[in-house]
């Protein structure tokens, strides 16, 4: 496959359809996404009340947020935004993905605060594993609100074990060894399947200690848009596509109920 620029791909592998869409480099690639953005959000507050978003952090994920809505298109107070992972360090610390968001994009449209759903931080007084159940619990408020089609109650050893929304948009970085949220190669967090929730506490990229999504919850996504650039994302690209075990390759293991899109620049793509 050639990787041309603005040019969408349709694979199918190991029986989920992805998307592939390609921009030259990092800028074209924002636009691309923040394009396809506005535009579905858009039209899904024609037919809903209100649209579930998952935020990212990493280069990427916090790049496309910076030009996003500048024209002041979007109906912000029927936004509700959630993170897909965090880490584990004090309101205000830089490395906190909710910050880098706030500075790049919540900071700056009318987005009540009700609406956007930030993982505790660590001196909100709760251990890691209260805040992954603070987190979860505030996904589970969301699902009785919600027709049965929109939200997810996942059984475990047949039982209920939680439920959350059905995202509309979950975007997700993805890291050079293919980790996606927190979820790594080769830790047990990318086998949960009992919470939406997890606490992390041996994240090989620092910080150590994090909270993320599971598979589960990601999956119930109605859209996830993975979203790579450089060439140290090609490997990790390429494995989107190719390999078949979220175990070593938790990129692989993503997918939306109704899309699942690679947003990759030129250089990330180079190895399709
Ligand atoms: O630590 C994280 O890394 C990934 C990817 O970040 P990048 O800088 O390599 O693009 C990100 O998706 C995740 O949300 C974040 O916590």
């Amino acid at each position: 496959m050639s990787a041309v620029s603005g040019e969408g791909v349709i694979r199918v592998d190991h029986g989920v359809t992805r998307e592939l869409m390609v921009a030259a480099g990092p800028e074209a690639l924002i636009a691309i996404i923040d394009q396809r953005f506005e535009s579905v959000v858009s039209e899904l507050l024609e037919t809903q009340a209100l649209v579930h978003v998952v935020l990212t952090g990493g280069t990427i994920g916090i790049g496309l947020l910076r030009p996003l809505d500048g024209e002041n298109r979007l109906d912000w107070s029927r936004i509700h935004v959630w993170w897909g992972d965090e880490r584990w360090v004090a309101a205000g610390h830089s490395d906190r993905n909710e910050g880098q968001a706030a500075q790049a994009l919540l900071n700056r449209v009318p987005i009540p605060t009700d609406n956007v759903h930030r993982f505790p931080a660590s001196d909100a007084g709760l251990t890691l594993d209260q805040a992954a159940r603070a987190y979860q619990s505030e996904l589970e408020s969301f699902a009785p609100a919600l027709k049965r089609a929109d939200f997810l109650g996942a059984t475990f050893n047949g039982t209920e074990a939680f439920r959350t929304p059905a995202f509309d948009i979950t975007f997700l970085g993805v890291g050079p060894d293919a980790h996606v949220a927190s979820l790594f190669p080769g830790l047990g967090g990318i086998s949960a399947k009992n919470a939406s929730v997890i606490a992390i506490r041996d994240s090989p990229k620092p910080p150590a200690e994090r909270l993320s999504l599971t598979l589960p919850v990601i999956n119930a996504s109605a859209r996830v848009w993975v979203v790579a650039a450089g060439a140290d994302k090609a490997e990790a690209v390429h494995q989107a596509f190719h390999a078949s075990d979220p175990a070593t390759a938790p990129v692989s293991g993503v997918h939306g109920t109704l899309e699942t899109v690679i947003f990759a620049d030129a250089a990330a793509a180079a190895r399709l």
